[in-house]
């Protein structure tokens, strides 16, 4: 399983003050030190925290490396001009609404499946992998089919949110969708609101191969240091597929 580490919110702390530190592309390189896969990065249309020029300079810092960018973006033709400009490895669309504090939902292929069609053929012409991040919902999961997305991410917040007896209700809902997902053919990763504690039972779902985690990784960086933040949940979710191997 891969761990792609969203640095999105290493650049919030730099823009509380809107200065150079921390730098989320030095950020970037500690967590790859550290077993990270890939790097995420949401470059938002409100550039609450990564900026353009963020995207550009991990693009020549990893340039002789195997590490793949995700960048994440709303599915606007300004971000399409820019994600055709930066050329990462993979695209992410993902719902974006101002006013929201971090993403609320996935995003509603359904609605958009003519626009979406159209709006992803020229990143896929540039041999970029399209993902979207959606609910766990077998409708989205149609729809991301029939447009011709290569992966689905499964959004993992109402999951992270739940309590109670709604963990494992949600938990279901994560397994039943990425196993759906796959034998439509589609790559499967998952994302949003994961930590130390709830990573585990996500880990453990043998159709997903990468999970994308941040706002957890970042958080626990002020306390341990990012390089042991990104390296403990790398060892978590390791230990959760071994499990996995041997039942
Ligand atoms: C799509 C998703 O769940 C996150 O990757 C997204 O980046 C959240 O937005 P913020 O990072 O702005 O909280
Ligand atoms: N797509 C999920 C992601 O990149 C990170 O989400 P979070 O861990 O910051 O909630």
């Amino acid at each position: 399983m891969r761990l792609g580490v969203n640095i999105d919110h290493i650049a919030t702390l730099r823009e509380a003050r809107k200065t150079t530190e921390p730098d989320p592309v030095k950020g970037a390189l500690i967590a790859i030190e550290a077993g990270a896969d890939q790097i995420t990065l949401h470059l938002r249309e409100d550039r609450r925290h990564i900026q353009d020029e963020d995207l550009f300079r991990l693009k020549c810092e990893l340039k002789d490396t195997n590490i793949p960018i995700n960048l994440e973006m709303a599915p606007t033709y300004e971000m399409q001009n820019i994600a055709l400009e930066a050329l990462p490895n993979n695209v992410t669309l993902v719902p974006e609404k101002r006013q929201e504090i971090t993403t609320e939902g996935g995003l509603d292929v359904v609605s958009m499946l003519d626009y979406l069609k159209d709006f992803i053929k020229p990143i896929k012409q540039q041999g970029i992998t399209v993902s979207l991040f959606i609910d766990p919902d077998f409708k989205q999961i149609d729809a991301s089919v029939e447009i011709g997305a290569d992966a689905i991410e499964i959004h993992t917040g109402e999951y992270a949110n739940a309590y109670g007896k709604n963990v494992e209700k949600e938990l279901e809902r994560i397994k039943k969708a990425a196993k759906y997902a796959k034998e439509k053919g589609l790559k499967v990763y998952a994302g949003h609101g994961l930590t130390y504690q709830n990573v585990s039972e996500i880990a453990k779902i043998k159709e997903i191969e990468e999970l994308n985690i941040g706002h957890s990784i970042i958080s626990n960086a002020i306390f341990l240091g990012l390089y042991e933040a990104v390296r403990r949940m790398k060892e978590i979710i390791l230990n959760a597929r071994k499990e996995l191997k041997s039942e």
